[in-house]
């Protein structure tokens, strides 16, 4: 069997030693431009065209993270890239729902007892205990409820908090409301505190979070956004600060990565700010994945993991 792997920052002997590891037998190689020698498998992030286009006999592409977005992108460009019926892969968790737990339980738990409001009146050196925020006031709605969402999703539920979800089918979470489809979306909105976003990029979910949108959040209402940047109409975002409608904001993508110096979302003192890593792809996790779909592949078993090219995600 033989792989080829590219990714534009990972180190390539690592992934290949350890696919040798989980793969005893197959021949797995750094792709070169030029390599055209045949392939079974692929293991990607932003492909080159080239790499993958005119390989009818590849058995399957593996995505080395959860969204799918970029590639989907080159797709639509270069629609011969891909072969006709070579299915497409992604990473489910494999250790990303944890770090999506830890970034947005700790967020949560900051805006609910009031951390940002007692850092701005540190910074005034005054002393003044506040109002507890009460939990029944502190609905927390994801948008997005799949791998990811539902994890964190039942996290927070965890804490006691009422906890909603919105997706295009419905869930059964413990302890989580589910609403489903775009008839749902205001039910869903109504009185949601904390809006998290874990949807896909799809040409569905551009600018979901905009002006109409926040204005049926719950006043004074919190806004994180985990997924993608592109989700989120930055000047709405801002507007719903200055008006007070959001309190506060927690972003870790943007529409333009790395976020330009002077875009005005880094001065301002409501948003928090990390760059893109809410959760990133655990490599020996991914590779044991990787290495069980494959075995599933070649036994002939229908593996989980596969993106719809038709609902694109
Ligand atoms: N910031 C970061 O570091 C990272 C960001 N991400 C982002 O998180 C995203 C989510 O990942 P993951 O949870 O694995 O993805 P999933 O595909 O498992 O979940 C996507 C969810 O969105 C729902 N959805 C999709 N389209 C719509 C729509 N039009 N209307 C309503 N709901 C919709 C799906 O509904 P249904 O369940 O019914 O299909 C599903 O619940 C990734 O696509 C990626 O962009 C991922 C990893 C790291
Ligand atoms: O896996 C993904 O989709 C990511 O965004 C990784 O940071």
């Amino acid at each position: 069997m033989d792989i080829i792997f590219h990714h534009p920052t990972f180190n390539p002997q690592f992934w290949i030693d350890g696919m040798q590891q989980q793969l005893p037998g197959a021949r797995v190689r750094q792709w070169y431009p030029g390599d055209s020698q045949p392939a079974d498998y692929a293991l990607v992030w932003h492909p080159p065209v080239e790499m993958l286009s005119g390989r009818e006999t590849l058995k399957g592409v593996f995505a080395l993270g959860a969204g799918v977005d970029s590639i989907l992108s080159k797709l639509q460009a270069y629609p011969d890239m891909l072969a006709q019926g070579v299915p497409l892969f992604r990473l489910e968790d494999t250790g990303m729902a944890l770090q999506m737990q830890e970034y947005a339980v700790s967020q949560v738990l900051h805006w609910f007892r009031r951390f940002d409001d007692y850092q701005a009146l540190k910074l005034q050196a005054k002393w003044l205990p506040l109002e507890d925020y009460r939990r029944e006031d502190f609905t927390i709605g994801l948008l997005g409820a799949g791998v990811l969402g539902g994890k964190v999703a039942e996290s927070l539920a965890a804490w006691g908090f009422p906890v909603r979800c919105w997706s295009r089918s419905k869930k059964e979470y413990p302890g989580v409301s589910s609403f489903a489809g775009a008839e749902q979306l205001d039910e869903f909105l109504n009185g949601t505190r904390v809006l998290i976003n874990l949807l896909p990029n799809t040409p569905q979910t551009v600018g979901i979070i905009n002006r109409q949108l926040l204005n049926k959040l719950a006043d004074e209402a919190f806004v994180m956004n985990l997924a993608r940047g592109v989700h989120l109409v930055e000047n709405d975002l801002l507007a719903a600060l200055e008006s007070g409608k959001v309190k506060g904001a927690m972003l870790d993508v943007f529409a333009q990565e790395p976020l330009p110096a002077e875009n005005p979302l880094w001065k301002h003192p409501r948003i928090a700010i990390t760059p893109h890593l809410a959760a990133v792809t655990r490599p020996v996790e991914a590779m044991e994945y990787i290495a069980k779909t494959i075995r599933q592949i070649e036994n002939g078993e229908s593996p989980g993991g596969q993106v719809s090219l038709h609902h694109g995600y």
